[in-house]
């Protein structure tokens, strides 16, 4: 029956495999070769319209590109049915991934943290800078006719050359945010992460690897650089934060739940530390009434960091790779785990 219906489906598309798209965004330009051996179906709705039309087109389908943020779980899996053979996301991060389920089943999740790494680590750096040079509050004075022409010490922001940059994880886009600052001078690099990095790696970036608490005591620049777990979850909180310089300025490219944000927002109201540039929040999206957007030493972006046009091609094409491996039951190019 199995091999009939097979044959009916390969007379009328000749494509033995289902590939659904879940998400809007996914370009067609890194869909080519998947549309040349699979038949693909996409969704219409946007997030967070898409769940009900993604639970209704994923019925039958024997893999998925999970591209957007909601979450990939027991339900859509059900939904899917047995035949559901392998799914890969367009992102570093699988937290929108019930992974436990997943593996449950014995279905391979592919990533593509690869094909994000140039376009976040630029990110990462805009928001260092902009959050050191006071680009928010410079706005805002030019906004409401305040802009002082009369001294010049005025709107000092911290200095990137000489200064010290801590990477909370310190993988592919913690290495290519360090290679980015070494433009700007910087003097040296501690990092903190479960293992250390290779010999080589630590000599190019002159790096250091040390505990959680001298690099919070001794870092101009704290960058958070790694993956939301249940052991980073809300790690860096007033207890973190009392710990930095006063002078301190914290990047977060990572996810916004690794940061305890009333916590992030008293420290940065009290001046307890200098400034924050992030990416990443809680709630994404962040309401516009949100406290923290009243204040003047934090800059946001609203979770852009993949967003380039190159990038977003790039991870379909490689999120493309992983499903046709998966699909051939071959190792894919790009494992989550
Ligand atoms: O790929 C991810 O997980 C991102 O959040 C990129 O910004």
């Amino acid at each position: 029956m199995k091999r009939i219906t097979n044959t009916l489906r390969n007379m009328s598309t000749n494509k033995a495999y289902k590939v659904l798209i879940a998400h809007t965004d996914v370009p067609e330009e890194g869909l080519k070769v998947l549309r040349e051996k699979c038949e693909v179906i996409r969704i219409v709705n946007d997030y967070p319209k898409n769940r009900a039309e993604i639970l209704e087109k994923i019925k039958g389908v024997h893999a998925a590109i999970w591209g957007g943020r909601d979450l990939l779980n027991a339900e859509v899996l059900d939904a899917a049915g047995p035949q559901f053979k392998v799914v890969s996301t367009m992102s570093s991060g699988i937290n929108n991934v019930d992974v436990p389920e997943l593996k449950k089943r014995g279905i391979p999740l592919g990533s593509t943290p690869a094909m994000l790494v140039v376009a976040v680590a630029d990110l990462a750096v805009g928001l260092l800078i902009a959050a050191a040079r006071r680009f928010q509050e410079g706005r805002r004075k030019i906004d409401s006719n305040n802009w002082e022409t009369h001294h010049r010490n005025w709107m000092l922001g911290q200095d990137i050359r000489d200064s010290t940059v801590g990477f909370y994880g310190f993988g592919g886009i913690g290495q290519a945010i360090a290679k980015r600052l070494s433009g700007f001078e910087i003097g040296r690099v501690l990092y903190t992460t479960r293992s250390r990095v290779s010999e080589d790696i630590e000599k190019k970036f002159n790096a250091t690897k040390v505990d959680f608490n001298t690099l919070l005591a001794e870092s101009d620049f704290v960058v958070i650089a790694s993956p939301l777990t249940p052991e980073t979850e809300g790690l860096f909180n007033a207890t973190a934060f009392n710990k930095m310089k006063t002078t301190s300025v914290l990047v977060n490219i990572g996810r916004g739940k690794i940061v305890n944000q009333d916590d992030l927002y008293e420290a940065l109201k009290s001046n307890r530390i200098f400034a924050a540039g992030l990416d990443v929040m809680v709630p994404e999206p962040l309401r516009s009434n949100d406290k923290l957007l009243a204040l003047d030493n934090v800059v946001v972006t609203p979770h852009v960091g993949y967003a380039t046009k190159r990038t977003r091609v790039d991870a379909a094409s490689l999120a493309v790779q992983n499903i046709l491996k998966g699909l051939a039951g071959e190792p894919m190019p790009s494992p989550a785990y």
